[in-house]
């Protein structure tokens, strides 16, 4: 079968973007999907998202990592998909979709960025004194040290496969706080199985277990080495996180049609 497809990037985290509002290719299997995302024999990505139509929304969002299994919330591939939305021609003002992890907000603003409300965090557990919680998908933060220098690959695969996240896994997120409300973060993603350019459920976190005001509306800017995000969010007396939005770049990178292999 030959299949048009759109490649999209945000702040390096790439993605294969397949238009299925005619549910064209709703019988693709993960292998293909796999293939798909393969850097040397397919396309190339970090995951794989179908534009989906769905009754109330201006769209449904289905993500697969690049292992090709569908996965939990990607907030990169949400504000791309936004993207890839306006420049198919759904133009609004403020977008509404339904993702996996239920409704989501979205904006593109005057520069072109796409701001994205997250789900509220009601819950943040600490382990080993690092802390864990879910921002759509699940994540594990780390303060390091020399972050530039950090085994992000090896340490990353460690906790990520650790007897204590099975048997599902999750996300780890290595952050070194450059200022009060600026953090750097480096990212080994479950299902790409590698670090990633940047991973916005995971700076999400990040920014959120480093907060700096203990009440109220709070901002921290975000180095990720695919560029630079900003996390807004509000902190409830109750300790939950609601309001959340994740802003930053979301850009179309090519498009072309690939024959899925027989
Ligand atoms: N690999 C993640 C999903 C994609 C997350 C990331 N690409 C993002 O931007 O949030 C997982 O399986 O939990």
């Amino acid at each position: 079968m030959e299949l048009s497809f759109y490649k999209y990037q945000g702040t390096g985290n790439d993605f294969v973007i397949l238009d299925n509002r005619d549910q064209r290719y709703n019988s693709l299997t993960n292998e293909e999907i796999h293939f798909l995302c393969n850097r040397r024999f397919g396309i190339g990505a970090d995951g794989l998202m179908l534009l989906n139509a769905r009754e109330g929304y201006d769209f449904e969002m289905k993500y697969f990592n690049s292992d090709g299994n569908e996965s939990s919330m990607c907030g990169n591939g949400g504000r791309c998909l936004v993207k890839f939305a306006f420049h198919m021609g759904i133009v609004r003002t403020s977008y509404s979709f339904i993702a996996t992890d239920g409704p989501h907000e979205a904006e593109i603003d005057e520069r072109g960025d796409v701001r994205l409300k997250m789900q509220d965090v009601t819950e943040v557990k600490e382990h080993h004194g690092d802390e864990v919680m879910n921002t759509g998908s699940p994540h594990y933060v780390k303060t390091v040290q020399n972050l530039d220098t950090f085994d992000v690959f090896n340490k990353g695969r460690e906790i990520r496969y650790s007897h204590a996240f099975q048997p599902g896994g999750l996300n780890v997120n290595f952050v070194e706080p450059r200022s009060e409300d600026e953090i750097m973060v480096r990212t080994y993603e479950r299902g790409v199985e590698d670090e990633t350019l940047s991973c916005g459920t995971g700076v999400t976190a990040s920014a959120i277990a480093n907060f700096h005001n203990e009440q109220g509306f709070n901002e921290v800017s975000v180095i990720t080495r695919g560029g630079r995000l900003s996390v807004e969010f509000e902190r409830n007396r109750d300790g939950s996180f609601t309001n959340v939005w994740l802003c930053g770049p979301a850009e179309k990178v090519f498009e072309g049609t690939i024959l899925l292999p027989q």
